[in-house]
């Protein structure tokens, strides 16, 4: 077993120094309640001293190339300390030390390719002298980093997602103020310490840590952050957009994602990936699978293997790496979880397995007898809850998948290259996962949605671009 986190207590971190403040607020860990460390309170003036060192640091020249060695420092070190960053992010998300294991290597892999794509920010010659009188004209684009970024980042995936909005802003050239979520800030505090070891000029990095909803508007009322790049719940990316007026804000919400099962697909295959996707995290992950649709003539045998592969989850401590499904982040999402579940059993809705509380944790389900209108359906759970339907053809489960005010990423289980062919021109998302779930996701690809799913993407070469500003420069010769 790893070594239990018993007291990581951090202060702010503002212009490359620890502030620990009067003001604290425990962690715990989210299986057993336990303390396990402490974090300072923000206040304004907190806000205003880590924006400015931002700022400050911004006029400071930061290289291309040392940019790039202190990713990649950065990264060596989380693998170097996996253990560590594993244990805790087991502990104060309540994930699987197993998944939290992965969450770690991906970190690191998303630092790497932030590190390379560093050496790859350029802009491209345009011919002007296309036009008719321009014929002694030159002109090129340049990006510049946009200067001061403010990152916003939810509980769930408390490294990786950290990690997918400073690598890339520091990689373009930028200053960082992050705020990471309430519920798990020791994870984001302890990469901190990385990047200093790594030598990231102060300033460049700052940490403020408390309630979103107190630190935001903060925040967004501060007009020296040049950008927003947020990842959490739609009501609250609504919330900064308007409160960032005309300043860029890059928005990684939330999702219903939904999966096909055609006639044609591996049954055996589909079976496994959907029981592993809707239930990884306590299905506390946005691309979690949430929505399922079967071709009536597989429905009964897929179906069969769902339930089983189900029902033999093993829930328990996040720490024992026998525990497949720890808690929720806590009980009042369960709460809620069981509350949905009901609801769409007074509608009709059969329970094939799960559908229990036991405080904070609630058991993998899988519904049946779903109707669109369900919140287990229409709403985003962001709980172990799967829902499963059946479809006639092909156009119409199309209509189904869409039927959404979400649009992040779907799965489509097929062997028809004219059925996935249809369904990528016409599922309404920002990413269509051909014979494996929504859930798919490698770092280095391009990561966003459409609709209330948010706007831009990530993914490091995409997050620069969406973090610097282009300049076209034209020379009359
Ligand atoms: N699209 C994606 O990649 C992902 C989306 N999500 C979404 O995040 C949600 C779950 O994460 P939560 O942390 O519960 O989301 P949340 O929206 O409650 O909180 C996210 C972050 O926003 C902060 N915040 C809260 N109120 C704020 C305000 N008024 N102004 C500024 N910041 C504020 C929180 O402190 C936290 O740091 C789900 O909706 C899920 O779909 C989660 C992970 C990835
Ligand atoms: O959507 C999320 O919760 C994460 O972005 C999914 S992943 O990056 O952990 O795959």
């Amino acid at each position: 077993m790893n070594k239990v986190a018993t007291d990581y207590s951090f202060g702010l971190f503002i212009n490359g120094e620890w502030r620990i403040k009067e003001d604290t607020v425990p962690v715990l860990n989210k299986y057993n309640q336990e303390k396990i460390g402490e974090t300072s309170i923000t206040n304004e003036s907190d806000v205003k001293e880590a924006v400015e060192s931002a700022k400050k640091a911004f006029q400071v020249p930061f290289s291309l190339y040392d940019r790039y060695q202190v990713l990649l420092k950065v990264a060596q070190l989380l693998k170097d300390n996996t253990e560590e960053f594993a244990a805790i992010i087991a502990q104060e998300v309540g994930k699987p030390i197993n998944e939290a294991r992965g969450e770690v290597g991906r970190s690191a892999l998303t630092l790497e390719n932030s590190a390379e794509e560093a050496k790859r920010i350029h802009g491209e010659e345009i011919p002007v002298e296309a036009a008719p009188g321009s014929e002694n004209r030159k002109a090129f684009t340049r990006r510049y980093p946009v200067g001061v970024v403010a990152a916003i980042t939810p509980f769930n995936v408390p490294l990786n997602l950290v990690c997918h909005k400073v690598g890339p802003a520091l990689a373009a050239g930028n200053s960082v103020v992050l705020k990471p979520a309430e519920q798990t800030p020791l994870t984001a505090l302890l990469l901190t310490r990385l990047f200093e070891e790594a030598g990231l000029p102060k300033g460049r990095l700052n940490v403020l840590t408390g309630e979103g909803h107190e630190v935001g508007p903060l925040l967004t009322s501060n007009p020296d952050v040049n950008m927003f790049t947020f990842t959490g719940s739609p009501q609250v990316g609504e919330r900064i957009r308007k409160e960032a007026g005309l300043r860029d804000v890059a928005l990684e919400l939330g999702n219903n994602s939904a999966t096909i099962v055609h006639k044609d697909a591996d049954i055996d295959q589909a079976a496994q990936l959907v029981a592993q996707k809707s239930f990884n995290n306590a299905g506390q992950v946005c691309i979690s699978v949430q929505r399922v649709y079967v071709h009536d003539d597989v429905y009964d045998q897929f179906l069969g293997k769902v339930r089983e592969a189900t029902s033999q989850i093993k829930l328990g401590d996040p720490m024992d790496p026998s525990t497949q499904m720890g808690p929720m982040i806590a009980e009042e999402e369960a709460a809620r979880v069981e509350e949905w579940v009901n609801e769409a059993v007074a509608e009709g809705a059969a329970i094939e397995t799960g559908g229990k509380r036991d405080g904070v944790f609630y058991q993998p389900t899988v519904l049946t007898n779903v109707n669109s209108e369900m919140k287990v359906c229409k709403q985003e759970v962001f709980g172990p809850v799967v829902a499963i339907d059946s479809y006639a053809d092909e156009d119409e489960v199309i209509s189904f998948v869409n039927d959404s005010e979400y649009g992040l990423q779907a799965g489509l289980f097929t062997n028809s290259l004219a059925f996935a062919m249809k369904a990528m021109d016409h599922i309404h998302v920002g990413g269509l996962i051909v014979n494996d779930t929504s859930g798919y996701r490698v770092d280095h690809m391009p990561y966003g949605g459409v609709k209330k799913s948010g706007t831009g993407k990530e993914g490091p070469r995409y997050a620069i671009e969406e973090m610097t500003e282009e300049k076209i420069v034209v020379f009359n010769l």
